[in-house]
């Protein structure tokens, strides 16, 4: 049997630091001295191998750290360099189970496996047909009344950061959008974030093209995100409900109107992270709000209140929080009445001149970034917020 632990190594890379530092009692240790007979222990770890769906980073490092604590004991590894991110995240993980008894963790493992074998089982037993219909989306909330589409950013606990499922479901939800019976579409977050932009753990899952491989993906996501923004044709509206942080700041570029709640600020701290402008800022914020008072934004990263905002033009009003919904959505329900092809039709007269160079300017920002992301600045920063030495 190939040894376990190297097999999770290879096709369970975590992707997650923020997995690594779970409390011991988050592994569901019985308080029961039990004890896993060995070959309990040995069905589990086939088990493992048969498991329909993946589990997740979070249980996979657990399953991991139970491994081998369970035959190996505590932590006897020097702690890998910060650099290499997935051996740091096993390491933490098996680190953090102290000095937990082997037998103890042999029972655990065991618990766990059995959890995730009824889990499966009870989800898997209605299997979707291949030709049915996608089940909805994951990341967003959207609906549509009244004329209005609304996709609604639905991480709010981690403050509507952005991993790559929600940068799928955003396209695929404005695909749909451009197509529907609605006037004008609206991007809102739930929660108290707007979004605190790219989600920073999506450096951590390395592919088996390694880190060039991640980079080259990333820059072609990143430009068919921003070309769908480019690209869409009714009005689009941001709803600005809380802070918003890089991109989903500099995306504010190319939406039509920008309401925000006076508790919003604005964000974009590429410097500090090692990286550089995209979503076509390079553009439209030195456009928009005079070439210096961007360079503060987009090279020192510098914080707007919304009101700053406002005065610079990249949002269009401000509204105070305790009316902000109510206001907001009470003019746009108007706004959604006035003839939708007068709207479509003024929009792409003042859009459409701009958008061959903003996809131009669109894939430069996304070739330069890939670059920006095999830095040494880069990685260190995102380190660093990983393990929680950084806030931006
Ligand atoms: C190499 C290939 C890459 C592939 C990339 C694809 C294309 C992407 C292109 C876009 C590139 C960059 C543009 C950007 O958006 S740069 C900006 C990135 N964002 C940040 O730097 C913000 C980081 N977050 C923070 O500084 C703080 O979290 C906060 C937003 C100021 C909020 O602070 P808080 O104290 O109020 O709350 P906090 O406890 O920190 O957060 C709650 C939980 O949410 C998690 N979280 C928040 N923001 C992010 C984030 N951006 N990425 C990942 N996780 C985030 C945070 O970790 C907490 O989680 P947990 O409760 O600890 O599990």
């Amino acid at each position: 049997m190939a040894h376990l632990a190297a097999g999770l190594a290879r096709r369970w890379c975590p992707s997650s630091l923020q997995v690594v530092n779970f409390p011991v009692v988050q592994l569901h240790v019985s308080l029961r001295a039990m004890r896993a007979s060995h070959t309990e222990f040995e069905n589990a770890m086939n088990q493992v191998k048969l498991l329909k769906k993946d589990p997740g980073n979070e249980v996979k490092l657990k399953l991991y750290a139970l491994y081998k604590q369970a035959t190996e004991g505590p932590c006897n590894m020097p702690k890998p360099g910060v650099f290499d991110l997935i051996s740091k995240a096993k390491w933490d993980a098996w680190n953090a189970l102290g000095s937990l008894p082997k037998e103890t963790a042999k029972q655990s493992y065991v618990d766990l496996v059995s959890s995730l074998n009824s889990s499966s089982k009870s989800s898997g037993q209605v299997e979707p047909r291949a030709d049915s219909k996608p089940p909805g989306y994951e990341t967003l909330v959207v609906t549509s009344e009244d004329g209005i589409t609304k996709i609604m950013l639905n991480r709010p606990t981690k403050k509507n950061a952005m991993n790559p499922q929600m940068y799928h479901e955003i396209m695929l939800a404005l695909e749909a959008a451009s197509k529907d019976e609605s006037s004008i579409t609206v991007l809102t977050g739930s929660g108290d974030y707007y979004s605190s932009g790219n989600d920073l753990t999506n450096f951590t899952d390395i592919p088996s093209g390694g880190v060039q491989e991640k980079a080259k993906n990333g820059a072609i996501l990143l430009r068919d995100f921003v070309g769908c923004f480019i690209d869409f044709p009714k009005p689009l509206i941001a709803v600005v409900n809380g802070p918003a942080v890089g991109i989903a700041v500099t995306t504010l570029g190319l939406f039509d109107a920008v309401y925000a709640t006076d508790r919003a600020t604005f964000h974009t701290p590429f410097s500090h992270l090692g990286q550089s402008p995209e979503g076509c800022s390079s553009h439209t914020f030195p456009r928009i709000m005079s070439p210096s008072k961007a360079t503060e934004m987009l090279i020192f990263g510098k914080k707007l209140t919304a009101r700053e905002a406002c005065a610079q033009g990249l949002v269009t009003e401000v509204f105070p929080d305790s009316t902000f919904q109510k206001e907001v959505w009470t003019r746009l329900k108007a706004y959604a009445k006035l003839p939708p092809n007068a709207m479509r039709i003024s929009k792409q007269v003042i859009r459409n001149k701009e958008k061959e160079k903003l996809h131009a300017i669109n894939a430069e920002e996304c070739s330069v970034l890939q670059e920006r992301w095999l830095s040494d600045e880069c990685m260190n920063a995102v380190v660093n917020f990983l393990s929680r030495k950084a806030k931006l």
